[in-house]
């Protein structure tokens, strides 16, 4: 059985937990009485930003190829950060068992900052698209390889119905064909294969050079410096979902001016040492 295999299994089980906590009609009266409104993570990506790139940067404590990256992340400090650092968008993994996420991260990160939140998760049910909703997500990611495409236009269908966006995630040339069957526009191009954790930066500009003028890519995974996005952005892609490399930097708002062209970061030793 390959981690996604396991992590699917989990996960299935925990949102069966959740739904159990708190029933589907508990959640749809949340939404009803919350006002919230969303704050277009799909338009924001539609072109570049400043400096020609746009980058949705990522909370995440922990991974399973990685293992603790920065297990004691303060979300909201983070996602304050990757603001005052000119990102585009936010993205919060809120996986607990692999990630060392929550739901609870969106929310904080998506109060500490104006810019559109992605729930980034395993989804593969209709619940964990009004979780998101309750928690305020603007945006959710659709995985491609651990759902059917009739599967998928629900979700996608789902997502729409509740005012998000979705970011639908592909790894492979098959993957894109299921994409683009169920319509969707915003295409994040994993640069990791998410059973084998083998990663491959030219995954994304070989997979976007397929893609029409109407459809958006987002190169996702494995972007560490200013030359990846440089190879990224003469292919064609200016949307970028980085996680690991930032939440490292020493000083999150600089290396995203960085990345994102500006001057480059002082290198600073990560734990005060010199
Ligand atoms: O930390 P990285 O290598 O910059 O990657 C970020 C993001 O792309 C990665 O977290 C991711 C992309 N797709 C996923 C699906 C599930 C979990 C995680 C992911």
């Amino acid at each position: 059985m390959s981690i996604l295999d396991r992590i699917v299994a989990d996960k299935k089980e925990l949102v069966a937990d959740a739904a159990r906590r708190m029933p589907l009609n508990q959640l749809c009266a949340r939404i009803a009485d919350t006002a919230w409104t969303a704050r277009g993570f799909a338009a924001r990506l539609a072109r570049p930003g400043p400096g020609g790139v746009n980058i949705i940067a990522e909370v995440k404590r922990a991974s399973p190829s990685k293992g603790d990256i920065r297990p004691d992340l303060d979300a909201a400090r983070c996602a304050a950060e990757y603001a005052a650092g000119g990102a585009a968008a936010i993205s919060v993994l809120t996986d607990g068992p692999y990630f060392k996420g929550a739901l609870e991260d969106l929310v904080r990160a998506r109060a500490a900052t104006d810019l559109p939140v992605l729930r980034k998760e395993f989804i593969i049910t209709d619940y964990q698209l009004y979780e998101a909703r309750a928690a305020g997500a603007d945006a959710v990611l659709l995985i491609v390889r651990i759902l059917s495409l009739s599967q998928l236009d629900g979700l996608l269908a789902l997502t729409r119905e509740l005012g998000m966006d979705a970011l639908v995630e592909i790894h492979s040339a098959e993957e894109y064909t299921i994409a683009r069957a169920a319509g969707s526009r915003l295409i994040g191009i994993n640069n990791r294969n998410l059973a084998t954790f083998d990663t491959d930066l030219g995954t994304a500009t070989t997979l976007a050079a397929r893609m029409g003028p109407g459809e958006i890519p987002v190169a996702a995974s494995g972007i560490h410096n200013r030359r990846d996005i440089e190879a990224n952005l003469a292919g064609g892609i200016f949307n970028f979902l980085i996680g690991e490399s930032l939440v490292r930097a020493p000083d999150r708002v600089a290396f995203l001016k960085e990345l994102m062209g500006g001057a480059p970061a002082a290198k600073q030793p990560a734990d005060g040492g010199i």
